[in-house]
Parts: C-alpha cells; sequence; structure tokens
C-alpha cells in the first residue's frame, strides 16, 4: 500500500479504442487498489462507455479530451468503435491533433509518470515539463517482437514475402507468420497520423523516447519475447501481468438476469459463447455462417457479434428464420455484453473468439474450451502461442481460396472441443488446466503488479 509519501500519480493516455483503454483502466484500477493516483485522458464519449469499470472514484479521475473532427472520418468520431477499421489511420491524426490540449493538462496536474501506447510525441511533451513516461502496450509481445523492434527493416516497398521473414534474432520458429498471413502486417509500413507517419516508425519512436516499455503480459507467457525487446531497444521492459481487474472484491458486478437466468437453464459447461471484441467488422455472408455454424453444432450457444458491414442492426442481418430454428437453444445479443461474466458462468463450456489480447487472456484465464477465429496479424501469433506453444486451444480452419471460415469448419471445431470422449478436447482441456496451475494463479498476477509498482517506485526517485 502507498503512503502520502511515496503515493504516485500517473496519468494514463491509451489509443482511443476500447481493446486499449479498458486494459489502461484495468491497470488503472490496480494501482488505485494499491493507493496510487490516477488522471486519465480519454475522449468524451469514452468517458461515458468505461466509467462503470472506474472500481476507485476516489482516486481515478477521468479528464475527457477533446477529439478534432478530421476529414473523411463520420461526424463525431471519437474512438475506433465509431469507425469501420480502414479508417483507423485518420483517427490517429484525430490524436495526434490533441497534443496540445493534452500538453496543457499534464502541464497543470504534472503527474509523476505518464503511460501512453500510441502518442510517439509523448515523451517530447513529458521531458519538457519534467515526467517520467512508461509506453505501455497491451498487444502482446510476440507481436511487438516480430513487427516493431529497430531490426524490422520497413520501407513503403514492403513486399509480403519480406514480411514473412522475422527480424534478425526474433526468439521462435512456432509463433510466426506463414503463407497468406504475413499480408496481415502490410499496414505497418501505411501511414497512421499527422504528416504520413508510418504505423511502425510511430510504435518505434514511442518505444525509443520512453524511459520504459511496459508491457501486458507475463515472463511465463512470453519471457523469450520480453528479453528481445528489451535487447533491441536496449530498455527495461516492465511487465504488469494480464491485469484483469476480474477478482476485485471492492467491486461485485453481476452478470445481467436476462443472460444470467437464460444460462441457468442448461447444464454445467454446455454453452458456446462468442465474442469477436470491438474491432472486427464482419462482412454479411461471413456473420452469416458464424451463425449457421453455431446451428449446425447442435449445441446451446450465445453469440454476441457487431452488426456487419452495411447492416444496421443485428436483426437485419441474421439468416432467414434462424431465431425460429434455434429458439430454446441459442440466443443473439443485440449488443455489447459482459464478456468477463459470461466466462465466470458454469453453464459456459467454450468461447469462441477472435484472440485479442484481452480475450486470449480472458479465455487462458477462465476454464471454457477455446476456439479461435483470428483476424489480425497479433490475432495471428496470438492464436499461434496458444494453440502452437501451448496446445490450450483449436483454431478454425479457413477456406483456401475465400480465407474464411464455413459453418461446416466452425462447428466441427466447436464439436472438436466440446464431444465427450474426444482426444483433442481432453488434450487440449489438460493443457489448460496445467497452464493455469504455473501460469495463471491470483498470487503470480497480483505478485507482477507489486513488482511494476516496486521497479516505478525505483524509477521515481
Ligand atoms: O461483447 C463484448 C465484447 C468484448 N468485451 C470485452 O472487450 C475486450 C476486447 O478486447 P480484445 O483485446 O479481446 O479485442 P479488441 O478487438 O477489442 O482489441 C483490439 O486491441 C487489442 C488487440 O490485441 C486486438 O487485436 C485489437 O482488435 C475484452 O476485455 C472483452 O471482455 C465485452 O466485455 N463484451
Amino acid at each position: 500500500m502507498a503512503t502520502r509519501s511515496n503515493q504516485l500519480h500517473i496519468a494514463m493516455f491509451p489509443w482511443f479504442a476500447t481493446g486499449h483503454m479498458t486494459p489502461f483502466l484495468h491497470l488503472s484500477n490496480e494501482l488505485a487498489k494499491r493507493d496510487h493516483k490516477i488522471t486519465f485522458l480519454l475522449p468524451h464519449k469514452a468517458h461515458f462507455q468505461l466509467r462503470h469499470l472506474n472500481h476507485h472514484p476516489s482516486l481515478i479521475t477521468f479528464h475527457t479530451i477533446t477529439v478534432p473532427h478530421v476529414e473523411g472520418l463520420p461526424l463525431g468520431t471519437e474512438t475506433a468503435s465509431d469507425i469501420p477499421i480502414f479508417l483507423n489511420h485518420l483517427l490517429a491524426i484525430a490524436m495526434d491533433k490533441t497534443r496540445d490540449q493534452v500538453q496543457q493538462t499534464l502541464t497543470i496536474i504534472k503527474p509523476d509518470f505518464v503511460f501512453y501506447d500510441n502518442a510517439y510525441w509523448m515523451p517530447e511533451i513529458a521531458r519538457e515539463i519534467g515526467i517520467k513516461t512508461v509506453c505501455y502496450n497491451v498487444v502482446s509481445a510476440s507481436s511487438l517482437a516480430i513487427a516493431l523492434v529497430p531490426a524490422r527493416k520497413v520501407n513503403d516497398s514492403i513486399t509480403e514475402e519480406e514480411l514473412r521473414v522475422p527480424p534478425e534474432g526474433y526468439p521462435s520458429s512456432k509463433v510466426v507468420l506463414s503463407g497468406n498471413e504475413a499480408k496481415a502486417l502490410s499496414f505497418i509500413s501505411l501511414p497512421f497520423g499527422e504528416g504520413n507517419i508510418t504505423f511502425y516508425d510511430r510504435i518505434v519512436m514511442a518505444m525509443k523516447g520512453s524511459d520504459a516499455i511496459g508491457i501486458r503480459t507475463t515472463r511465463e507467457l512470453e519471457g523469450n519475447f520480453c528479453d528481445y525487446i528489451a535487447s533491441q531497444y536496449e530498455k527495461q521492459v516492465l511487465l504488469t501481468g494480464p491485469v484483469l481487474s476480474l477478482d476485485d472484491s471492492a467491486f461485485e458486478e453481476k452478470l445481467e438476469p436476462y443472460w444470467a437466468d437464460w444460462l441457468d437453464g442448461f447444464e454445467r459447461a454446455s454453452v458456446v459463447f462468442c465474442a469477436f471484441g470491438s474491432q472486427i467488422n464482419l462482412e454479411k455472408a461471413q456473420f452469416q455462417e458464424i451463425l449457421l455454424g453455431f446451428e449446425l453444432s447442435g449445441l446451446p450457444f450465445i453469440v454476441a457479434l457487431k452488426a456487419p458491414i452495411g447492416c444496421e442492426t443485428v436483426e437485419e442481418a441474421l439468416p432467414q428464420g434462424f431465431e425460429e430454428r434455434v429458439k430454446g437453444r441459442g440466443k443473439v445479443s443485440r449488443g455489447w455484453v459482459q464478456q468477463p461474466l459470461m466466462l465466470k458462468h458454469s453453464s459456459v463450456g467454450c468461447f469462441v473468439n477472435h484472440c485479442g489480447f484481452g480475450s486470449m487472456w480472458e479465455s487462458l484465464m477462465s476454464d471454457k474450451q477455446i476456439v479461435l477465429v483470428p483476424h489480425l496479424a497479433d490475432q495471428v501469433l496470438n492464436t499461434k502461442l496458444l494453440v502452437g506453444e501451448l496446445e490450450v486451444a483449436v483454431e478454425v480452419e479457413r477456406g483456401e481460396t475465400d480465407g474464411w471460415i464455413s459453418k461446416e469448419s466452425l462447428s466441427k471445431a466447436i464439436r472438436l472441443v466440446m464431444d465427450e470422449g474426444s482426444e483433442v478436447g481432453v488434450r487440449v482441456k489438460i493443457n489448460h488446466a496445467k497452464w493455469k496451475e504455473n501460469g495463471g494463479t491470483s498470487v503470480l498476477i497480483n505478485a507482477y503488479i507489486d513488482k511494476f509498482l516496486q521497479n516505478l517506485q525505483h524509477f521515481s526517485n
């Protein structure tokens, strides 16, 4: 616990995306739980979306930032959830335009530290004011190590073949991108922010300029990748562990009765839950194929996906007669659900997800069977970690021509982990339980935060 004399004041300024702001807030909760003070800088809309996750409002203050309009973005855009993923580079321009606001705020509040990820200009501001910086990464160490280190040479004509080759010294031969997968990395050479800075240059500058690099991971999961990053940047890499705020006894959130009552009607570990995070925009045909896969599996299910491209609502995207056919055993959510609480319900037996880093950790820390459908490059690498290295999950097979999953392949993957007596199902279950015993205990995870804080205290002196 911090005393008045060693209480730290930390400002947080994450990328304007749910998958980044949420883990920054989870970390804020953990630090506030230990009596440290946080000022959390975020867009107006995000303030309303996240305030229920602020477990320590007396120590965590939200400070809203006005996100300016940038041509090409829909009016009122403030976070990545408001736009399709291909417009994110314009949102980065909007973030860069908030620099003066951020500088003014930091000058007034003068915290001990500022944590950031995408705002590569932060170290410059912080140095002027006399604040220490931590570039805090909420994606896996493996995805940073393969794509965003000085040893990776990037230019605007980088080819898929070049992207497929990991940078010199990269420490794994299993967690790599093969075949078509490397295409997913091509975004690193594209403009992402004001002045046409590339995504690669942005993140490398953000890391190089920091006083320390923080990563939301553990040594047990990614020690070799963390060491590689530390040697690439010649900097200390501080790990926070997964920081999930799942067992904050000070704050007991309950699963909405609508879902809790429905789930209560099923046998233990029989229901399949599916969610793909905050960023993925599926095509209507892809969305429908997923639903048909659940129907084909014959198992009870809850699917919580965003309405696909071109549809205002989930309703209008449903396959004809779908809800009638699955009545009594399948539900399609009309919006965001409480994923962490869904994963705590005893009737849920399997989690089908996109392997975003947040969902990856939440599935690892749960006792559910894991089925993966990755989309973005980091999700492909996270999937390799879980399927190839840890062998705790299965990935849904994709068609060679369209690169997308079919209802048959989804249903097959689900049955593979859910059918009683399935060899694969038993194997991943045992491996998952073993991994949790060694790498996922609450003692270990709390120890990560304590150690992280010790390191920060050391830096602040
Ligand atoms: O309905 C939902 C869906 C999701 N969630 C929560 O939203 C969070 C989603 O975070 P993820 O990291 O899994 O996925 P996102 O797609 O939102 O993240 C983004 O940033 C992190 C990267 O690893 C991902 O690749 C990127 O997509 C999870 O904590 C999950 O519990 C809900 O609470 N309800």
